[in-house]
């Protein structure tokens, strides 16, 4: 399994209200739609995932890790080397190229630049096959269109074959055809990687592409029915 959860729980501070997550089971190369209104958990459940946040309660397994036997800094290290995150606001560095965004993982891990091989002409690699044309590459992120962008971004998540991508919502700002297509050509390349991908979002109509499905419910709903 690349994902295993057991009675999750998440108490932001100075909350009263706890989020209580559904069990997770996804095994390696199987990909995961998380659906749920807003406000019901989503990017807090990536976060647990990611391992930016560790969990109030509850085990968490990513990876074959128990995320909450490990310290900051061993979670960071493990996102760095083995998970692609694509962020909801895609979290391009402006004053870098296009290009130079999609390599930043291989420089941050060692392990991603190795599983690169040549950074550079895997990042060009991706970024054709997601349908970004050459004269992008050496353009700095705020010059490109919201489309060209979130292709960066899944590019960068892809580079370096990480065994497991998470996206939030990434989506969101398209409309009904670049989206499909966005998320056609995600699961292309993961398939070639052998990544699974969890993917967040708020519109049941993209369920169809996933095989796994985890419904979030609200707060208040999560709290009436533990
Ligand atoms: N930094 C924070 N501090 C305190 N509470 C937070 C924080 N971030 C989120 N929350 C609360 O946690 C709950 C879940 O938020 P979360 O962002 O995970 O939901 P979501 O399903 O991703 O929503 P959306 O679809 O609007 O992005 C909400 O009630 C939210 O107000």
């Amino acid at each position: 399994m690349i994902i295993k959860t057991t009675n999750l729980c998440w108490q932001w501070p100075r909350q009263t209200a706890r989020l209580r997550f559904p069990d997770i089971s996804l095994p390696a190369g199987e990909h995961l739609f998380i659906h749920g209104p807003s406000g019901s958990g989503k990017t807090t459940l990536l976060s647990l995932l990611s391992g930016l946040n560790r969990a109030t309660l509850g085990s968490i397994r990513v990876h074959g890790q128990d995320l909450a036997r490990l310290s900051g800094s061993a979670r960071d290290r493990l996102r760095a080397d083995r998970t692609g995150v694509i962020f909801q606001q895609f979290n391009l560095v402006p004053y870098l190229s296009a290009l130079d965004n999609v390599t930043l993982p291989c420089r941050l891990s060692r392990h991603r630049r190795q599983q690169a091989g040549d950074p550079a002409d895997a990042a060009r690699q991706l970024m054709t096959a997601l349908g970004l044309p050459m004269e992008t590459f050496t353009r700095k992120a705020p010059e490109l269109s919201t489309g060209q962008q979130q292709r960066v971004a899944a590019a960068r998540a892809l580079i370096g074959a990480p065994p497991l991508i998470l996206a939030d919502e990434p989506t969101s700002a398209l409309d009904v055809v670049n989206r499909d297509r966005f998320v056609a050509l995600l699961l292309e390349q993961a398939a070639r990687t052998g990544s699974s991908v969890v993917f967040v979002s708020h519109d049941p109509a993209l369920a169809s592409h996933f095989g796994n499905h985890l419904e979030l419910l609200t707060e208040t709903e999560t709290e009436a029915n533990p």
